[in-house]
């Protein structure tokens, strides 16, 4: 292969951004300059979106101001409900619903005749797709069990309102505050592949809904956001095994197995994402079910250190304790990804204006290695 070809785009600069930044070797992952710890403990989404949008942390009244404007767009049309039971009726994926929920929220945009250039227009659109993705995706899981959905409740934050969206019930503040975490800890990630998608999209200055939509579509393949629900089926998988899970590692490894939640292409060492994940997971455990925390610790411990992948640069990334978090928050394994998308609309929301600014078309080359220029044939000679 040729130096000049960067297959998968490896390496190759095409933006500059402030918004986040990642330090493959020292595992450091920086939105705007604050490091994800500390994001984690002292922040809520809420902020770190705001962070994300506006440059900077809020102050208290810029955040109520946020909040207010955030939930206010909570609501989805009846046309969505009706289109997410129907769905829900035909065994779809949520991902896919959640694809199709997006598209149609653009159907009751108040802006719609937007000036393409508006840049503000543009964020307004992003905050009301971001206040709705919760409210589509709860109500989908709403009537896959049976039952009706359940109305946003203005006085619950985004992460607690979801999960009070998703079981009617109040979640209790260790639930909200992990979830209210995890949605922290995806918001954005550099230009990941669905964060990319995303910026093509929106450097053809196409509308908002067509960037995310398209994130949403990038996000759900196992190579990217749906490893987390590949993760917590390997988990299951290994709790339903005669094996024990050492063992069961030990044969997958000999096997080839390549195992979800490991590797990735910024990272050389652990994710610092994965570390905070898997303190929350440790903690949930020791208030409830020890066994898919210890699971993944041998998974981890076995793969690095006996089998020296970590010295490969392999290891494991934010998807690899993801799952058994959500696992124990009681949350629906196909929901993980979905989840991920949630949280991750904020970060392409902020590419994506971010780019805008001083937008470009981006349009990269193929080299090409079809056959030279032939001579057509008419089909009745061929
Ligand atoms: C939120 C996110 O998107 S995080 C990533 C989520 N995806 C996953 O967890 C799926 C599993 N991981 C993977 O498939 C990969 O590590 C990716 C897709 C994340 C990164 O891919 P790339 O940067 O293209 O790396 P690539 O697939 O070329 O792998 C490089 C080497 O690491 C090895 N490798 C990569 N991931 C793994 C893994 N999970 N298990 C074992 N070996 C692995 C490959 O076999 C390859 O080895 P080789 O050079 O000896 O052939
Ligand atoms: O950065 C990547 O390639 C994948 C990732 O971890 C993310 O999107 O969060």
């Amino acid at each position: 292969m040729a130096d000049d070809l960067k297959k998968g785009l490896e390496g190759v600069l095409v933006a500059e951004s402030d918004l986040s930044s990642i330090d493959g070797d020292a595992g450091q992952l920086i939105y705007r300059g604050y490091t994800i710890e500390d994001l984690a403990r002292g922040a809520s989404y809420e902020e770190v979106l705001y962070l994300l949008w506006h440059g900077h942390l809020p102050n208290a009244d810029e955040l109520a101001s946020f909040t207010d404007a955030l939930t206010e767009e909570r609501t989805v049309s009846d046309d969505v409900l009706s289109t997410m039971e129907r769905l829900a009726d035909a065994e779809e994926r949520p991902m896919a619903a959640l694809r199709t929920a997006v598209s149609m929220f653009s159907a009751t945009e108040p802006e719609s005749d937007a000036d393409p250039e508006d840049l503000d227009a543009t964020l307004r659109q992003g905050r009301r797709i971001t206040a709705k993705i919760p409210t589509a995706l709860a109500a989908f899981e709403r009537y896959r069990l049976g039952d009706e959905p359940v109305d946003p409740r203005p006085d619950l934050g985004l992460a607690a309102n979801f999960l009070y969206m998703l079981t009617g019930e109040e979640p209790n503040d260790i639930a909200a505050e992990t979830f209210d975490q995890a949605l922290i800890l995806h918001a954005d990630h550099g230009l990941n592949a669905s964060t990319f998608t995303s910026m093509v999209i929106g450097s053809t200055m196409a509308d908002i809904y067509s960037a995310v939509t398209g994130g949403v579509s990038a996000l759900s393949g196992p190579l990217h956001g749906g490893a987390n629900q590949d993760v917590m089926e390997v988990l299951i998988e290994i709790d339903e095994s005669d094996l024990d899970h050492r063992e069961w590692i030990e044969q997958a490894t000999e096997e080839g197995r390549r195992i979800p939640g490991f590797g990735h292409r910024v990272y050389n060492v652990k994710d610092p994402r994965a570390k905070i994940l898997a303190e929350r997971s440790e903690e949930l455990a020791e208030n409830g079910e020890s066994k898919w925390y210890n699971y993944t610790t041998t998974i981890e411990q076995y793969l690095t250190e006996e089998k020296g992948l970590v010295e490969k640069g392999i290891a494991p990334n934010v998807d690899f304790y993801s799952g058994s978090v959500y696992y124990q928050l009681g949350i629906p394994i196909d929901m993980y990804t979905p989840i991920f998308a949630m949280s991750r609309a904020g970060g392409w929301i902020a590419h994506v204006l971010e780019y805008q600014e001083d937008n470009r078309l981006i349009r990269p080359r193929a080299r090409y290695t079809g056959p030279d220029t032939r001579e057509f044939v008419p089909i009745d000679d061929r």
